[in-house]
């Protein structure tokens, strides 16, 4: 079924486990995340960025708006699971409108690259207009290392708890992604895998409300190794570790951002498949095997972020 973000947040916090959070541009990533939902009964929330917005719209964001919206309630729409459609890292008012417009059942507005007061206010208004059209919405609160959209932060500024409970209570926003150190893309960490868990269990304690990991994918490295044995290279890719996922949902994450885990299998099967079978040309074919391995690292990670059976 299509629902709010919210339903499945708010259960999710309730009841103390995460909620894999999969980013799409196409029709074949929605099959594995559907695919992966029915399998192990967890709910998903389905999400695009800005960029897959243009790209399924080829150049209109209106209409990759709407297309998503069509794709993802067509599949939610014949499947008992909750399925949620959120707009990932909005920044641009055109593109949180279109959402809305489409019907998606969340928006983000990142306002975190500007200060603290510009955040409250731009979030404030987002909140009223996604409100009123029953739209659920999330914000960001300090900021992650590396590349964030077209914006390069060089390091990632951590969330000060204080401000979350300032922020969440001025906006009304509905769930808050804190910075706690990590970053977006497949190169993570230059060392081991640190996240700030005190300032996550502080916002936590101040908020109560459902939180968000961003940069979360943990850069699985069975696909890496089948990628690189096909002709990739992805050296010194570093991600979140299963247990340092699990400690954030026990300490409040609840909704966790998963983009490179599936651009990883997906290309992981494809450049398998491409290198074994030199005569193949049809596209249902050649996406398969990297659809299956998409959707098993969507099911690893339903188990371990504990949404299995949470319907
Ligand atoms: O926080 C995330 C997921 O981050 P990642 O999957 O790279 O760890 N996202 O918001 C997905 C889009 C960012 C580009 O990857
Ligand atoms: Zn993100």
């Amino acid at each position: 079924a299509y629902v709010n973000t919210k339903v499945i947040l708010d259960k999710a916090n309730k009841e103390g486990y995460g909620v894999g959070a999969f980013n799409v541009n196409n029709l074949e990533f929605i099959h594995a995340i559907i695919e992966a939902g029915v399998e192990k009964k967890s709910p998903v929330i389905i999400q695009t960025s800005q960029g897959a917005l243009k790209y399924a719209g080829d150049g209109d964001v209106y209409r990759g708006a709407r297309l998503f919206v069509k794709m993802v309630r067509e599949f939610a729409d014949s499947v008992e699971i909750p399925v949620a459609l959120n707009l990932d890292h909005g920044s641009k008012l055109e593109n949180i409108m279109a959402c809305i417009q489409a019907g998606y059942s969340s928006v983000m507005i990142d306002a975190s690259h500007s200060p603290l007061e510009e955040n409250i206010a731009i979030t404030k208004d987002i909140v009223r207009i996604a409100h009123a059209a029953n739209v659920s919405v999330e914000a960001e609160l300090g900021q992650l290392a590396g590349i964030e959209d077209d914006v390069v932060a060089e390091h990632s500024v951590l969330v000060d708890p204080n401000e979350a409970k300032r922020f969440v209570e001025e906006t009304k926003v509905d769930f808050l992604a804190p910075a706690i150190g990590t970053s977006h893309g497949a190169f993570k960490f230059k060392g081991t895998a640190k996240l700030d868990f005190d300032r996550l269990k502080e916002v936590k304690e101040l908020t109560k409300i459902p939180l968000v990991l961003h940069g979360a994918s943990s850069v699985v490295q069975e696909m890496v190794k089948i990628a690189e044995a096909n002709g990739a290279d992805f050296g010194g890719s570093k991600g979140v570790p299963s247990d340092i996922l699990k400690e954030t949902v026990k300490y409040g994450i609840n909704k966790v951002n998963t983009d490179t885990d599936l651009r990883m299998a997906y290309i992981a099967g494809l450049r398998e498949f491409l290198n074994n079978n030199p005569k193949e040309f049809d596209p249902r074919k050649y996406f398969a095997t990297a659809k299956e391995y998409t959707k098993k690292v969507i099911m690893d990670r339903m188990e371990v972020l504990d949404s299995v059976g949470k319907i």
